[in-house]
């Protein structure tokens, strides 16, 4: 269960921001909606733990996540929460496998390689294991990043505008692939958007 209490943000400059209280609980899936500028990614940080309110409480599974130190905060992240950025941010110099290797051991987790291969073979990238990011179209680096993201069987997906710069047929692909993906692996799911076509796949939304 994920949880955020009277969160604040203070930018510098004047900007404050106040987000409403808000309860996610397990395998829950969400709309996090918002003009441009509202705050998503904002709330986004604070919820992953990127960005330290400037006042109120982010709580993942009971525990005050701005508690912790800045090291054990980097593991808790790592093991309790999957992002998936609008780019993918894959390490060019490590194959697909080593990507999501790396962020098992990041994140202080076993590398489990019998799992991760499944993994991939889930999101139809079996044969692609031992190739390199650039050698990938965008839509497989994508998939890529969504299994990145729930290689240490995290307790909530959050993705970041993730249909933007697709067409159609494409988001409803990647939409069907984020939820089926979190339901599958027990995750609650966020999706940030402005895109109305989200809006159809799910039902739960938080707007800011
Ligand atoms: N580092 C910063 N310093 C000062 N102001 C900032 C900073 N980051 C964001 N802001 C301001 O905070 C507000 C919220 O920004 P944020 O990026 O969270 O919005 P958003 O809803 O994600 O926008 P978009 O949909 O355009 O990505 C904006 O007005 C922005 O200008």
């Amino acid at each position: 269960m994920i949880k955020i209490e009277k969160v604040q943000h203070n930018y510098p400059k004047g900007l404050s921001l106040k987000f409403p209280d808000w309860e996610i609980g397990d395998m829950e899936q969400w709309l996090l909606l918002g003009a441009s500028g509202s705050g998503k990614s904002t709330l986004l940080n604070h919820i992953s733990g990127l960005l330290k309110p400037s006042k109120g409480k982010v709580f993942i599974e009971q525990t005050d996540i701005y508690s912790l130190g800045n090291k054990k905060m980097d593991r808790f992240r790592g093991q309790h929460i999957g992002i998936v950025f609008q780019r993918p941010h894959l390490i060019r110099s490590l194959s697909v496998l080593e990507n999501l290797e790396i962020a098992a051991s990041m994140a202080g987790v076993a590398v489990d390689k019998e799992r991760n291969l499944a993994l991939l073979a889930e999101l139809g990238l079996e044969t692609k294991a031992n190739i390199y990011p650039d050698q990938l179209s965008q839509g497989q680096l994508q998939r890529v990043s969504v299994a990145r993201a729930l290689v240490n069987k995290p307790d909530l997906l959050i993705a970041d505008e993730p249909t933007s710069s697709l067409d159609d047929d494409n988001a409803e692909r990647v939409l069907k692939m984020l939820s089926s993906q979190a339901s599958n692996h027990g995750a609650a799911l966020i999706i940030a958007t402005h895109d109305n076509r989200v809006r159809s796949h799910i039902s739960k939304t938080y707007t800011l």
